[in-house]
């Protein structure tokens, strides 16, 4: 029982980070396309395990960066010279992080190939042209309100 309360305690972690902060959305969707994408490339058993290192890589950057700007704020409310510091290595974690993600991403994703054949996909079916575009519109919205400001809005058109 409490091997699957401290999972529970996990996702909640992980739940806060998306809903408050933008940066985690933006992983998470970029983490999205990149697995749905995925399928259009050669991929190698080892492509994937270097992807999902990138992957994992940056979300966990992201949640050690969340802790150390709520430690921070709890503890200095005001302006602090080690608050600054703190904040900023946790930042340049994330940072050395998404450049490398990148990198992987360059080295495991360019084939020019898989980009035309992307292209005629979405070409020749305009249905699924017509969904990218509808789930890039919802991401869009997911990554500026996030989940708590997408039911603040619903709740609000119900009350009107
Ligand atoms: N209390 C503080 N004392 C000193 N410097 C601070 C303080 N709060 C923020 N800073 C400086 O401002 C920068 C941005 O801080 P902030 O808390 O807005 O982080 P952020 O990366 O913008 O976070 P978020 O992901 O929430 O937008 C920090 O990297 C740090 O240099």
């Amino acid at each position: 029982m409490r091997f699957f309360k401290s999972f529970k305690y996990a996702f909640r972690g992980i739940v806060y980070c998306i809903n408050n902060e933008r940066n985690m959305r933006i992983h998470t969707v970029a983490a999205l396309y990149v697995f749905v994408f995925s399928l259009f490339f050669k991929m190698s058993r080892t492509s994937y395990a270097a992807v999902f290192l990138a992957v994992a890589m940056v979300m966990a950057a992201e949640l050690f960066n969340t802790v150390a700007e709520e430690l921070c704020d709890m503890t200095a409310a005001s302006f602090h010279p080690v608050v600054r510091i703190v904040k900023d290595m946790a930042a340049g974690a994330v940072l050395v992080c998404a450049v490398f993600a990148a990198a992987v991403g360059i080295c495991v994703f360019w084939q020019p190939a898989a980009f035309l054949k992307i292209l005629q996909f979405f070409a020749a079916k305009p249905l699924m042209l017509l969904l990218l575009a509808v789930s890039v519109a919802v991401s869009i919205v997911f990554i500026i309100s996030g989940p708590i400001g997408i039911r603040d809005h619903i709740r609000r058109n119900r009350e009107e």
